[in-house]
């Protein structure tokens, strides 16, 4: 496979506690990876030690072949390495335009000067309007996040992500705390990323999991215990005793 992104050997630890122990693991474009484990396996250290927020005791993040392992988060971000925002960082009396529109900036580095004047741009204007529109928001365009529901905010989130250009997205939950009405729309967004964007997805939602997935990496006390497909996961007896067990049982959400 053509390598995208890259970690290999990636520890880290707490004090005296491993949360990352000898991480290696590979993507290629268009991956769709879910990752997944018990509570407190290290998953969300994982996506700090890959993004640049947290810093590795050792062991390196490749990124088109670049040793990211020293860059800062930022200059990670304009290489495309990508995490999805959160509904806590959107600004409640802002638009969804307007939020897209600062993103596009901020990446082409002229948001400082450019905002207050973005609609007159038209290749800004006409790149949110996709943006939006392939995420289902465009009707919502000028309504203020605060009078959207939770669901479309969530969209919302990974709309900014998408206006970073990434080639590499890291999306942390991004159904949770989303109603079951809403969770079809989710699902349709992740079905309609460009397919050549790589993608890694934390989760605790099996069902949308198996759904999204066409590989599983499954983490337990920081280290990776299964690395296959959705279909074989469920079989793997670690994984079933360490995670999985009730789900491959009883049929339903971890
Ligand atoms: N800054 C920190 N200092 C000390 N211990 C930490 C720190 N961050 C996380 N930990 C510990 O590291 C372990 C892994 O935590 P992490 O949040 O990465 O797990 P997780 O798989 O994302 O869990 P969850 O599914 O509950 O979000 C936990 O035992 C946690 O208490």
């Amino acid at each position: 496979m053509s390598v995208l992104f890259e970690v290999r050997n990636l520890r880290k630890n707490f004090g005296g506690l491993v949360v990352t122990n000898d991480v290696s693991l590979a993507m290629a474009p268009g991956d769709r990876v879910a990752l997944i484990g018990p509570n407190g396996a290290g998953k969300t250290t994982f996506v700090n030690l890959v993004t640049g927020n947290l810093r590795p005791d050792s062991g390196h993040v490749f990124l088109g072949g670049e040793d990211v392992t020293r860059l800062k988060a930022a200059k990670r971000v304009r290489r495309g390495l990508i995490r999805s925002f959160q509904v806590t960082r959107l600004f409640q009396d802002m638009t969804p335009e307007e939020h897209v529109a600062l993103a596009i900036l901020q990446r082409e580095r002229q948001a400082g000067k450019m905002f207050g004047h973005y609609s007159r741009k038209p290749e800004v204007m006409d790149e949110v309007r996709k943006i939006l529109d392939r995420l289902g928001l465009i009707e919502l365009s000028h309504l203020k996040v605060r009078e959207i529901a939770y669901g479309q905010q969530r969209l919302l989130e990974i709309a900014l992500a998408m206006a970073l250009s990434p080639r590499m997205l890291l999306l942390d939950e991004p159904a949770a705390g989303v109603p079951q009405s809403e969770t079809t729309r989710i699902e349709q967004a992740l079905n309609s990323l460009p397919p050549d964007l790589a993608v890694l997805m934390i989760d605790h939602d099996m069902d949308l999991v198996f759904r999204f997935a066409r590989r599983v990496v499954v983490l337990a006390a920081g280290t990776v215990i299964f690395d296959g497909s959705p279909k074989d996961v469920t079989q793997d007896q670690r994984v079933r005793e360490a995670y999985l067990g009730n789900y491959a049982n009883a049929g339903g959400t971890a």
